[in-house]
Parts: structure tokens; sequence; C-alpha cells
């Protein structure tokens, strides 16, 4: 048998009706109908071959994105899209460009922090490619300490204007992406300076190119800060560095939302948080979430489909060899990662509703849920991005030494991925943000009920006394035994810091002693709330053959893998056994043979296109040993027998004299 018949007889043994796991996947028919169709469109274009970018230099690479990137505004334009739809496209081609910056972070920003207003003016200029912007925040000296940044903006009431300026070496904005070479605009964080006094970090919309010519105006210094980590995938952005010789931009250049500067120079805050002036990175770290998922998607998806083909050992008289798929070691790896990626991206679903729910109360000034929403985005941020990081070079190893080609897609998925751990709040700086939320909800408790997804530490002094009533590897599969169990772990590390910070001189001192600890005890919390998320989400109505079944396979793969990854945590609380610790282990494997016959179909059901993939390993038709040795023989090394170089510096040593004192 080829690679071809193995995935067409993985295919026939699926338990599961396919084509309805694919809209479950998408979210509803309707979503399913835009990704495939966008998806379809960006494959079926040649414009948008991937295939070369690997051999392309730094500036091939980003003139090639320059063109991809126009041609996709050209589609947007001509064909109508949507902004839905564009999003879609954008995701689909697959390279870091400008445009994400443009409509990911400079447009929310301005629909977030500007006034109406503003808004009017700026946000059509935008949306129309008239104006092409950046978010301007991260500087050389300071990238997590917002209120650290050192760039200034003073103000001028003579002139009625604001001064940008770059006081430091340090206070460079470094980072942004488009920076460099394309944006026209930036949204750029400064500190507000009114008659010698600061009054904090506030965004400035600031020109920073000629739109006439694109050279950059008086005053500003421009250029990229140099390739980064991976060849072909990152290196198509061009990440910038700029420095600001007081540049003078109108006083109605600051947005304005929730605090104003009149002309006389007065400082005036409006009723809404300052917290508000953060809530682009609210907004992305929420798309990051799904885009999480997304990637994490792509990589399980070919370490399937690749396992499914490769055989090692267990061949006995001649017979074929074991599947590595088929050994439990690779699927005690590889599962829990499918697992996860459905259970990032239902909680990504939920955290688009928490989002939207924010926004829509924000809009009518109600701040209630912002700081669990803020906890919520950061928390999730953090538990993903590091989970999907991880889960690609999982993958790269679970596809042997060919998962070292580039030919696989992997290295290049993890190069483009691994940022997002940093990007929009370094990781660990996000967990402590959602120490502070625990922190803050548990000393609460006497006075105030907790609400929404910190609901169950409520009940904290009941989970701190509980212990798990589990007896057989059976009682695992229960629902209510497995949220109890996660909630019982985190309540208890959480309370068990609160209490020993209490032990310190100030709570400061305690934060920065015990944030180790804290940090684990949010990311127990954030795991809390993926996990109820999944099985909520099964408790709804889920069409098709089997679904809603595989679903809750899955479900119960990812709960009783992080329950073993962590049993350490759910030892050392108290709230398990060691025998309950072992027979959740025990229902793991049972769960792993459970996932067996279905792994090709639920990796089909994330309906990626093989372009999108870029992979020979995760090829649909499995036609992976053929194509694999196509794509090493397209290798600029192999376009001749004797390479540039092997004249000139490998014959002079073959050739060499030796003296008989060397031999
Ligand atoms: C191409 C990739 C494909 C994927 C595409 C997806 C889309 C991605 C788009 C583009 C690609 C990526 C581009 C990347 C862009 C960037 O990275 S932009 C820069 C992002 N920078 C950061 O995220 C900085 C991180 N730092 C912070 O957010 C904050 O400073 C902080 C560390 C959270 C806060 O520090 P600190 O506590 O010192 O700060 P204060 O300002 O004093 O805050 C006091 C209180 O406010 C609460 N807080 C903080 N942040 C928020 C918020 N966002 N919303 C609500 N509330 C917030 C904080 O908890 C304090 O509350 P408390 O006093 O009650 O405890
Ligand atoms: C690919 C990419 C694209 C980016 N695009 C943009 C962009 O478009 N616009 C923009 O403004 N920025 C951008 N950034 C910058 C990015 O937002 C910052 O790099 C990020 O916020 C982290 O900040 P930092 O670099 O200062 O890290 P640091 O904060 O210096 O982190 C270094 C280490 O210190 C630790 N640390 C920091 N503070 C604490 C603390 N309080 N307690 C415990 N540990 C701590 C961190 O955990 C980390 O281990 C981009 C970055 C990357 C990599």
């Amino acid at each position: 048998m080829e690679g071809v018949d193995y995935l067409r007889d993985e295919r026939s043994k699926a338990q599961f009706d396919v084509e309805t796991m694919k809209v479950a996947w998408a979210g509803s028919p309707e979503a399913f109908l835009v990704c495939d169709r966008m998806a379809k469109l960006v494959a079926n274009d040649p414009v948008f071959e991937k295939f070369s970018k690997p051999m392309l230099g730094r500036k091939e690479l980003f003139k090639n994105t320059l063109r991809k990137t126009a041609h996709a505004w050209k589609l947007v334009n001509d064909l109508h899209l949507t902004e839905e739809e564009a999003k879609w496209l954008r995701h689909y081609i697959d390279e870091p460009s400008y445009t994400d910056l443009q409509w990911e972070m400079f447009v929310p920003a301005l629909e977030g922090q500007g006034t109406e207003e503003q808004k009017k003016k700026w946000v059509p200029l935008a949306k129309t490619m008239q104006i092409i912007g950046t978010y301007a925040q991260t500087e050389l000296g300071h990238g997590s300490n917002v209120q650290g940044l050192e760039t200034t903006a003073t103000f001028d009431r003579q002139s009625d204007e604001f001064v940008i300026h770059s006081p430091t070496l340090t206070s460079s904005k470094w980072w942004p992406g488009g920076l460099a070479k394309v944006t026209t605009h930036a949204i750029v964080y400064a500190r507000l300076i009114i008659d010698g006094h600061f009054y904090g970090v506030h965004g400035f919309i600031v020109q920073l190119r000629s739109l006439e010519d694109h050279s950059p105006l008086p005053g500003i210094t421009l250029g990229d800060i140099g390739m980064k980590f991976g060849h072909g995938t990152y290196n198509t952005m061009d990440n910038g560095v700029a420095r600001f010789d007081r540049v003078r931009i109108p006083r109605d250049q600051m947005l304005m939302r929730v605090s104003q500067v009149t002309k006389e120079g007065k400082y005036m805050k409006s009723n809404v948080p300052r917290q508000l002036g953060y809530a682009t990175m609210v907004s992305v770290r929420q798309t990051i979430v799904s885009d999480a998922s997304k990637a994490l998607s792509r990589a399980v998806c070919i370490a399937t489909r690749y396992s499914a083909i490769r055989r090692q050992f267990g061949s006995r008289d001649g017979g074929p060899e074991t599947q590595v798929l088929d050994y439990k070691t690779q699927q005690s790896r590889l599962f829990p990662l499918v697992a996860s990626a459905f259970a990032f991206r239902f909680a990504s679903d939920w955290l688009k509703l928490l989002y939207t729910d924010v926004k829509q109360r924000l809009e009518v000034n109600d701040f209630s849920t912002l700081p669990e929403v803020h906890a919520c985005t950061a928390g999730f941020k953090s538990l993903t991005t590091a989970a999907t990081a991880e889960g690609i070079e999982e993958c790269r190893k679970l596809c042997g030494g060919h998962g070292y080609l580039i030919s696989s897609g992997l290295p290049e998925l993890f190069a483009f991925y691994v940022p997002a751990c940093t990007y929009e709040g370094e990781n660990v700086v996000m967990l402590l943000q959602v120490a502070r939320f625990l922190v803050k909800t548990v000393s609460d408790l006497g006075n105030k009920q907790p609400v929404g997804t910190a609901a169950y530490l409520g009940r904290a002094s009941l989970l701190v006394q509980k212990n798990c009533v589990v007896q057989t590897a059976e009682d695992w599969l229960n629902p209510i035994a497995i949220l109890e169990a996660f909630e019982a772990r985190a309540a208890r590390m959480a309370v068990g810091c609160c209490q020993r910070l209490a032990e310190f001189k100030s709570p400061e001192e305690g934060f920065a002693e015990l944030s180790s600890d804290l940090a684990e005890a949010s990311l127990a919390h954030c795991q809390v709330i993926v996990v109820s998320t999944f099985i909520r989400r099964l408790q709804q109505d889920i069409p098709g053959r089997g679904v809603k079944q595989a679903l809750e396979v899955l479900c119960n793969v990812y709960a009783l893998f992080l329950l073993h990854k962590h049993q350490g945590d759910f030892l050392a609380t108290g709230y398990l056994t060691p025998k309950q610790a072992s027979l959740a282990n025990d229902q793991l494997r049972t769960l792993y043979s459970k996932v067996r016959p279905n792994a090709i179909a639920l990796v089909d059901s994330f309906n990626h296109t093989d372009h999108y993939l870029s992979s020979v390993l995760g090829r649909y038709d499995g036609n992976v040993y053929p194509k694999l040795y196509e794509a090493a023989l397209k290798d600029p090394l192999n376009d001749s027998d004797i390479a540039d170089g092997i004249h000139q510096y490998v014959q002079p040593i073959l050739k060499q004299k030796l003296h008989s004192s060397k031999l």
C-alpha cells in the first residue's frame, strides 16, 4: 500500500460525519462557507504561491509580500468582500504583512480610543487604505512596562500642537509592524506633558510619511530593526524603528476618548477608566487566542496524516510494519494536541462573545466587567500561545527527521508562530495580570460574591475542604468530577498564595516574591475556564452522526491530559490521591484508543487546504514520499551535479600533496 491508500483506508474508518464536524469547527454553517470560499480563493490564485518563499532573500521576501498584499486588496475591492471575508483572505495568504497592523491594531485603536469626531475623520481613511497605520507602543527600552515609555508629547499652547520627541536612544520606537518601510501613520504612545507636569501615557495619531512620495516627514527617522527568527516567515514584515525630533502634530490628534487636553492646556479626564487606553491590546489578545487554535490545528493535521503514513518496526514475516500512529507514545503526544486545538477553538468562540459583550458595555460606559475581560484575554493569550508554540515543536518531533525539512511546513510554522508568546503582552507578564485579578477576588470574598469566570472562587471555602470522590477510571468520564477537580486545584492554589502573601511586610513585596507561584495559580484558573467552556459547548445541540460523541472524547482527553501533566499540583493541593491520579491516566489511555479510528477524520475536519498547510508530509492525498523526493530535487543545490565552490574549495583539499609525516 502507498500513503494514498493509507489515508483512504483511515478515512473509511471514521465514526462521525466529517462534513458536519467541519461546521462545528468553523462555528456555524455561514462561517464554514466563508472560510471555505476564502481558503479556495487563495489556494487557486497563483499570486499566493508560497513554495519559493524559503529561497528568497530579505528584500525579495518583503517585495513579494507587498505584491501579494496589493493583489489581496484588489480582490477585496473587485469581489466586494466583507470585512470578515477580507480577514479570512489575509489569514489564508499566510504571510505577516503591514495589513495585520492596519486591521488588527490601527483601526481598532482609532475606533476604541478616538472621540466620535476623530473616528469620523480617521476611520474611513484607514478602512479605504488611503492611509496605512501601525501601533507604535513598544520602545527599545520598554515593552511590557507601558507606563515606563519615554517618548514625550509636550503640549504647546501657543501653536495648539503636541511636540512628539524621542529624548533618549531607549525611547526609540522599536518593533511596530510595517513601520520601517510602509506605514504612513502610527498611533504613537507617549507621555503627555503639560506645563512640565506628566499626565501618563496616551496615544497620538502621527503622520510618518509623505502621502505624495512616501518619504519620511521632517524630524522623523525610520528604519528596519533587522532579520528575525526563522527565514521566510516574519521577515516578510518590516518591523521598524522610529525616532522623533520635536515633531509637531495638531492637538486634535491625541486620541481623546479617555482624556482630553483643551486649547487652554487643561487636562480633563472623562468618566471612563484610563485602562480603556489599553483596549486595543484586549481586542488583539482575543484574536490571538483564535489564531492559536488555527496554528495548532495546522501542525496536528500535518503530524497526524504523516503518522498514519509513516511505518516503523513491527514487521514479522515480511508483513507491513506498524503505522507510527498506532504507538501509544505517539498517541499520548499527539492526541492531546488535537484535543487542545478543539479546546482553544471553543474557548476563542466564547472569548469573542465575552469581548463583544464588554465592547457593547463600554459604549454605554459600563466598565464593570472590564477587569474580568482583561484577566481572561491576558490569561487565555498566555495559555493558548504557550501551548501552541510547544505543540508545533512537538509535532515537528512527531514527524521524525522529515519534520526538520522546510518542506514539512513545520519549521516555518514554528518560526512564524513562536513570537505570539511575546507580542501583545509577554506570556508571564500576562499571567501576573491574571494573578492580580485572582488575589483581589480572593481577598474580597468576605464582601463580594465573585461572578462570571471567577464564580467558582465563591465556593473556595468548600473547595479547599472537599476531596475527590472518584473511585474508578470510568468515574473520570463524569464532567462534574472533572470540573470539580480543576476548580478545587485552582481555588486551593489561589487561596494558598493569598495566605502566604499575608505573611509579607507589604503586598508588593509578597507579590514579587511569590510571583512564580502566582503565575502557576493563574494558569490553573485559566485551565478551569477552558475546560468548563469545552464542557458547556457539549451541552449545546451538536448535530451530525457521531460528532458530539467524538467531541466528548476529545474534551475528556483535553481535561485528563492536563490533569496528568499537572498532577503535581493536583496531588500537592491534596484534592486527589495518587490512586485517583493514576485512574485518570488509565482512563486517558482508553480514550486514546477511542480517538485512534477517528484521527484522520478529525484533522480533515479543520478543512485545511494543501496550500494553507504548505506541507509535503500533511498532504490531503497522502502521496508523501514521491512528493518529498520531488520537493528535494527543486532545491537550488540540485541544479547541477557539481555545485559552485566545489572546484575552488573542495578539490584543492582532495588533491593536496601531503607530507608523509601527516599521513
Ligand atoms: C501575523 C501574526 C498572525 C496573527 C495575527 C493576529 C493579530 C495580531 C496582529 C498583529 C501581529 C502582532 C503585532 C504585535 C503588536 C504588539 O505587540 S503591540 C504592543 C503590545 N504591548 C503589550 O502588550 C504590553 C504589555 N503590557 C501591558 O499590557 C501593561 O502595561 C500591563 C503589564 C498589563 C500593566 O502593567 P501595570 O500594572 O504596571 O500597569 P498599569 O498601567 O499601572 O495598570 C493598572 C491597572 O490596569 C489594569 N490593566 C492593565 N491592562 C489592562 C487592560 N488591557 N485592560 C483593562 N485593565 C488593564 C491592571 O491589571 C491594573 O489593574 P489593578 O490596579 O486593578 O490591579
Ligand atoms: C514579532 C513581534 C511583533 C511585534 N509587533 C509590535 C507592534 O506592532 N507594536 C508594538 O508596539 N510592539 C510590538 N512588539 C513588541 C512586543 O509587544 C513586546 O516585545 C512585548 O510586549 C514584550 O515586551 P518586552 O520586549 O519589553 O519584553 P520584556 O518585558 O523586556 O521581557 C523580558 C523578560 O522579562 C520578564 N518580565 C518583564 N516584566 C516582568 C515582571 N513585571 N515580572 C516578571 N517578569 C517580567 C518577561 O517575562 C521576560 O521573560 C512586537 C514584538 C514581536 C516579537
